[in-house]
């Protein structure tokens, strides 16, 4: 169950790149600045939300082209191939489509269709960064174990900014206007936060079973910032209208969860551990979620310069763990050497300003 007969057009740097006879493990090889990162951030628009970079449609679009994209894939799950895709047409620069086996589909229910999950450089940061880009990271594991959880979000989303744009206007709102969001809000969120709830708990017992080497081993929680009761989400916010006016938005709910990480060993809180750590815990999370949502539906994996910082040793139990996840695998790395150790032979490419050439 994987992506094959990849093709990106004026996506970043790349023209009309194909990437064609993909394998388990996928390797993107290449020097610095190639397009390597870039084709998995294509990749990760095969997902519902942002990419991997979380960028502006406007800034994927290739600079000097016509200001649209598009990037498509075969998903081999089942008996025949879908194809899936996405793209911004010049004529609606604003908007990214989504298709599948040629009808348009909204982007959260790419999630019906595969799983997708990455670790970037970037995220290296994530325990020291803002509770929202950790309830991101949850929120895109809970989307591989339950794909409703998109379409949840979107209507939380949707109603949470319709009640902020109440709060900061200068009229008192309509109660019954106020009623009605809440209770959509409601219903949503508490959906919302069961689901986060049950793939956390999920993951930390998974967790808890591995040994405590060699990837150091976290604890998971979701720290809540709202029942996860939908009854009492609405009495909060029907209480906290005077509170939320004065603020201009929606002080308590599940939109600000944030996910509690702390190492299982020295019960240290993620933050304060050493980067090699931190990066550790964020492999082993990665892993869990691969081996609970492997199955369900296809799983890929984007992981961005990861192998190459990893010791010889762990770098082999990464590797182990992949195969046995059953997820397709696409990394990167400047040269193939960290790779020597994958138990089955990858499909390597070689990048070079935005374009691909597959290597035998
Ligand atoms: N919209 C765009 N149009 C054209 N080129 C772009 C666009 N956005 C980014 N680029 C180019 O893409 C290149 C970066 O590609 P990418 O991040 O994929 O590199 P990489 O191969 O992952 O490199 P590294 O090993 O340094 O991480 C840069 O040269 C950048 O200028």
């Amino acid at each position: 169950m994987s992506l094959d007969r990849i093709r990106l057009a004026d996506f970043r740097n790349h023209v009309a790149t194909r990437l064609e006879g993909t394998a388990r493990f996928n390797l993107l090889i290449g020097p610095n600045g190639a397009g390597k990162t870039n084709v998995l951030e294509a990749l990760s628009l095969l997902a519902p939300g942002r990419g991997l970079r979380r960028a502006q449609l406007g800034d994927m679009a290739r600079e000097g082209a016509h200001g649209g994209f598009a990037i498509g894939a075969d998903l081999i799950s089942g008996i025949s191939p879908v194809r899936i895709g996405t793209a911004v047409r010049p004529d609606a620069p604003g908007r990214r489509q989504v298709q599948a086996s040629g009808a348009p589909l909204p982007a959260a229910r790419l999630a019906e269709w595969l799983s997708m999950s990455w670790l970037t450089p970037a995220m290296d940061r994530l325990f020291a960064d803002s509770a929202s880009a950790r309830r991101r990271f949850l929120d895109r594991m809970v989307l591989g174990i339950d794909p409703g959880h998109a379409a949840n979000s979107a209507i939380y989303d949707k109603a949470l900014r319709e009640r902020n744009r109440l709060m900061g206007a200068d009229e008192r709102p309509d109660p019954r206007w106020l009623d009605a969001l809440e209770r959509e809000m409601a219903d949503a969120g508490a959906k919302i936060a069961k689901a986060r709830a049950e793939t956390v708990a999920a993951l930390d017992a998974h967790i808890a079973a591995l040994p405590d080497a060699p990837f150091a081993r976290p604890k998971l929680a979701v720290d809540p910032a709202a029942p996860a009761d939908a009854e009492a989400l609405a009495e909060i916010w029907r209480k906290g209208r005077g509170a939320d006016r004065g603020a201009g938005r929606t002080l308590v709910g599940p939109h600000r969860d944030d996910l509690a990480v702390v190492m299982a060993g020295s019960g240290r809180a993620a933050a304060e551990c050493s980067t090699g750590e931190q990066k550790a815990m964020l492999i082993a999370i990665t892993l869990a979620h691969a081996a609970l949502s492997a199955g369900a539906r296809p799983l890929v994996l984007l992981l961005d310069e990861v192998a190459a910082h990893l010791d010889p040793d762990r770098r082999a139990v990464l590797y182990e763990r992949l195969a046995a996840s059953g997820a397709q695998v696409w990394m990167t790395g400047t040269e193939t050497e960290p790779f020597a150790s994958l138990p089955e032979r990858p499909a390597v490419w070689h990048l070079s300003g935005g374009a691909a050439e597959r290597l035998p």
